[in-house]
């Protein structure tokens, strides 16, 4: 396939990402070089002891954060140039986050949490995009409940919902069962990779959880800032 065809099908790119933090002279290298190319819709699940670099990485790839040195490409666009407010238009319905704490804003019910930032957005409809998606997440009852009035498996429902509302090319989720019991976990995996099958978009997952890998098209594990392990997950 000629380099262009093939770049186009590329959801996530990183060339030599460095990152160090601290002040001046008592700098640590927290990334040491990361080479990484996720093609669209693939599902990873990026595994490592805690320390080794998976939240700084996901961090950069969904422009939260800038990387010292090194090429980040994601969906289309390069991070490089871009200063905060072009990183923070850059993520705006492309990019979808779901972390372990949900985040919800306490003073909004759950149809304005997943409305508000569509609406922000300048999207249609923002209100009944909403509702459809927290019909999606299986909250269609529970849409004029505030964050304190959920479960936290609830609230990460609609933390999925929220990052799902605005169609993204690309789901961030940083150990998104990290707060949840075993069961309710699971039942929050089925539905962040059944939501990620049917909208077809590519899923980049941080866990410390190896079964979580038989979900995954592919499996990345991480160690003291560099990728140590790239293979085929269980979906592969
Ligand atoms: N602002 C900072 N200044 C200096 N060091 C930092 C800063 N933020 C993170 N670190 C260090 O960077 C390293 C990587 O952290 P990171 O959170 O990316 O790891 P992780 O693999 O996601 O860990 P965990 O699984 O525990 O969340 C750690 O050693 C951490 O202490």
């Amino acid at each position: 396939m000629p380099d262009s065809q093939t770049r186009t099908h590329i959801a996530i790119a990183a060339r030599n990402v460095t990152l160090s933090l601290g002040e001046s002279g008592n700098q640590t290298q927290i990334l040491k070089g990361i080479d990484l190319e996720i093609p669209l819709g693939q599902s990873v699940a990026l595994l490592g002891p805690s320390g080794s670099g998976k939240s700084s990485l996901m961090a950069i790839l969904s422009g939260l954060e800038r990387a010292t040195s090194g090429e980040v490409t994601v969906a289309g666009l390069d991070f490089g140039p871009m200063d905060e407010d072009g990183l923070a238009k850059a993520r705006r319905g492309r990019i979808g986050i779901v972390l372990q704490a949900f985040h919800l804003l306490p003073t909004m019910t759950a149809l304005e949490n997943v409305a508000v930032p569509l609406e922000l957005a300048g999207r249609d409809d923002p209100f009944g995009t909403a509702a459809r998606e927290l019909e999606a997440v299986g909250l269609g009852h529970r849409v004029t409940h505030y964050p304190s009035q959920l479960s936290g498996g609830e609230q990460q429902r609609v933390a999925i919902a929220r990052a799902m509302a605005p169609g993204p090319d690309i789901i961030f989720a940083d150990e998104p069962t990290g707060n949840l019991d075993g069961t309710t976990g699971d039942a929050i995996i089925d539905l962040l990779f059944g939501r990620q099958k049917a909208s077809g978009a590519t899923l980049l997952i941080i866990t410390h959880d190896p079964a979580l890998a038989t979900h995954c098209d592919r499996v990345i594990e991480m160690r003291d800032g560099l990728i140590i392990a790239d293979r085929a997950g269980g979906a592969a």
